[in-house]
């Protein structure tokens, strides 16, 4: 987690754009790539999005990548199997067409998925999202839950020796060790992404590592939707508005 506490709320201009001349860019999905969805298997990416990365990419010489609370598995299968991929908060990293570089699945976190399912499954509403080394207690169908589900998820973590992430309308346990902004040091220190400035766009809480570490490398963060307190220099208001960016920057 970020040192720093976030700033109180501030409108924040939107980003201009030249920030990403020489920039090494790093996206978030949920929230910035694509809207939210009720649940994680209602989100697709579509063939226009894939290209423009693809095409912004080029214009960056390479340096673009995928920062995601996804997993690579489910990254690679949405479709982003021919970019730089950093998944799970930042435990997992891969290169196009290579192996993923990730711990292993831990024996807590099948004991802390059968204890989610214990509570969630007579409860309409709350989804457990089984992921490849962690496990997500989704409450976006079932908000009156959120109290408990926050309690269970840290009465579990504790148990278990486990992080513990808040996302939106979710809370994940997964091991420690590692964030967005980790996972940003990590990628900025290697081709293609080293020498390049960083930017990361991203929506969630989960992202204010990753704004955290783009400003102390001498880049910025890029807040998706409504004022917040946030690391973030810049904002956008929502997924279209990146979109727009990102192909804004396409055509230089
Ligand atoms: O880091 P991200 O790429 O933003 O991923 C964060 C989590 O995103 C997903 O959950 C969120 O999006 C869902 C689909 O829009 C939504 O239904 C849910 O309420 C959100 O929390 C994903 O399911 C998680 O695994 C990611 O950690």
């Amino acid at each position: 987690m970020s040192k720093s506490a976030p700033p109180p709320a501030l409108a924040l201009l939107p980003p201009p754009i030249t920030l990403l001349t020489g920039a090494a860019l790093f996206l978030d999905f949920d929230g910035t790539l694509a809207p939210i969805a009720p649940t994680p298997d209602d989100v697709a990416v579509d063939d226009d999005l894939l290209a423009l990365l693809a095409r912004l990419r080029d214009r960056l010489d390479g340096r673009l990548a995928i920062v995601s609370g996804r997993s690579i598995a489910t990254l690679r299968a949405l479709g982003f199997g021919d970019f730089l991929l950093a998944g799970t908060h930042g435990l997992e990293f891969a290169r196009p067409g290579a192996p993923v570089d990730a711990p292993p699945r831990l024996p807590a976190i099948d004991a802390v998925e059968a204890a989610f399912h214990a509570f969630a499954d007579d409860k309409p509403g709350l989804l457990v999202e089984r992921k490849t080394i962690s496990v997500g207690l989704h409450f976006r169908g079932g908000p009156t839950w959120a109290d408990q589900a926050g309690a269970l998820a840290r009465t579990l973590a504790e148990k278990h020796d486990l992080a513990v992430q808040h996302g939106k309308m979710l809370y994940e346990l997964r091991p420690g060790g590692a964030d967005k902004g980790s996972a940003l040091h990590a990628l900025m220190q290697c081709p293609p992404m080293a020498g390049g400035v960083p930017i990361f766009i991203g929506d969630d809480v989960t992202d204010e590592e990753g704004f955290a570490a783009a400003t102390e490398l001498g880049g910025a963060g890029i807040l998706v939707g409504a004022p917040r307190p946030t690391l973030a220099t810049f904002s956008l208001e929502q997924v279209a508005a990146v979109r727009h960016y990102l192909a804004e920057g396409v055509a230089g």
